[in-house]
């Protein structure tokens, strides 16, 4: 099982995390709070009252959890594809496998890395909600010190299962996702790149940066329906289920709320994706 996709699955979703931090904490603040007229009210917002480093709020646990979990897909899909195609990374830009044998390995990927994901994902949307700052005489002090102590209070006041909060939604909202992910990504490079050669840098960025938009338009449904769960119990809007969260969402909110961060998602999506695959792209030609 060839290590080195695991290695440049890490060292790739921590580069494409930090360039995408500032919008996802956007996305994850209208997704979750009505106190928002928008985008560019919540940016405004966060950084009058909270300063530029609002925007990086729990963004110090994923740098670690979220690039292992880049990790874990990245590395469970090209292994999937070999076992599936017997061929290589590097075999397969010759040899483009089919797209259901991508579709099924990225799936795979998606499934995986998202359990593995949950708790993490779980305690940076607490910790991205949090609205309280420092900066201001009198703010109340915010409910979690840090990702640690938000762990240890999830794990204290809803239990052990508390950590996966919202685990199922993240399931159904990442695994078909990140299935199309990669036919994307696979079928845009294969594409537009002559035979016999390995796809430019910019082939890979803007494969990778409309495989980033394709998977986040599909998944932003399930992506809010995942944030409320996972909030539901702070917001005091603890949903008996996924069922009674989309119900109860609709009928409060009508169709809209199911698309709330899709704008923020696909401006995010496309930076984030190109640098995550150029990255990636790079490490494994540079250990070829
Ligand atoms: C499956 N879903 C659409 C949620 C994510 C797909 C892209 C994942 C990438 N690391 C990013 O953060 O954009």
């Amino acid at each position: 099982m060839p290590v080195e996709e695991f290695v440049a699955g890490w060292i790739s979703g921590a580069l494409g995390l930090v360039m995408g931090h500032p919008f996802d904490t956007v996305k994850v603040r209208l997704q979750t709070q009505n106190t928002y007229r928008g985008i560019v009210d919540c940016v405004v917002k966060i950084y009058r009252y909270e300063s530029i480093l609002g925007f990086f709020k729990g963004m110090s646990f994923p740098i670690a959890s979220v690039a292992v979990v880049n990790s874990i897909l990245f590395g469970v899909y090209s292994n999937t594809l070999q076992a599936l195609t017997a061929t290589s990374h590097q075999d397969r830009r010759a040899q483009l496998p089919s797209y259901t044998h991508i579709f099924i390995a990225g799936c795979t990927g998606g499934f995986l890395q998202a359990y593995s994901l949950a708790p993490f994902d779980l305690i940076k949307v607490r910790l991205q909600n949090q609205t309280e700052s420092k900066l201001w005489p009198g703010s109340p002090p915010p409910k979690y010190r840090g990702p640690v102590h938000c762990a240890v209070t999830i794990f204290r006041e809803e239990g052990p299962r508390g950590l996966f909060r919202g685990s199922g939604a993240l399931m159904l909202r990442d695994t078909p996702t990140l299935g199309f992910y990669f036919v994307t990504y696979e079928g845009l490079c294969h594409k537009y790149t002559p035979a016999g050669q390995q796809p430019s840098s910019t082939t890979v960025m803007v494969a990778g940066g409309f495989a980033g938009i394709g998977s986040w338009v599909t998944a932003t449904p399930f992506d809010v329906i995942k944030a409320r769960m996972q909030m539901g119990c702070v917001n005091q809007r603890a949903y008996k289920g996924m069922l009674d969260c989309i119900v109860t969402s609709f009928r409060q909110e009508g169709l809209g709320v199911f698309f709330r961060g899709f704008t923020i998602n696909s401006a995010r999506a496309f930076p984030v994706n190109a640098v995550t695959f150029l990255s990636y792209e790079y490490l494994l030609r540079m250990w070829g």
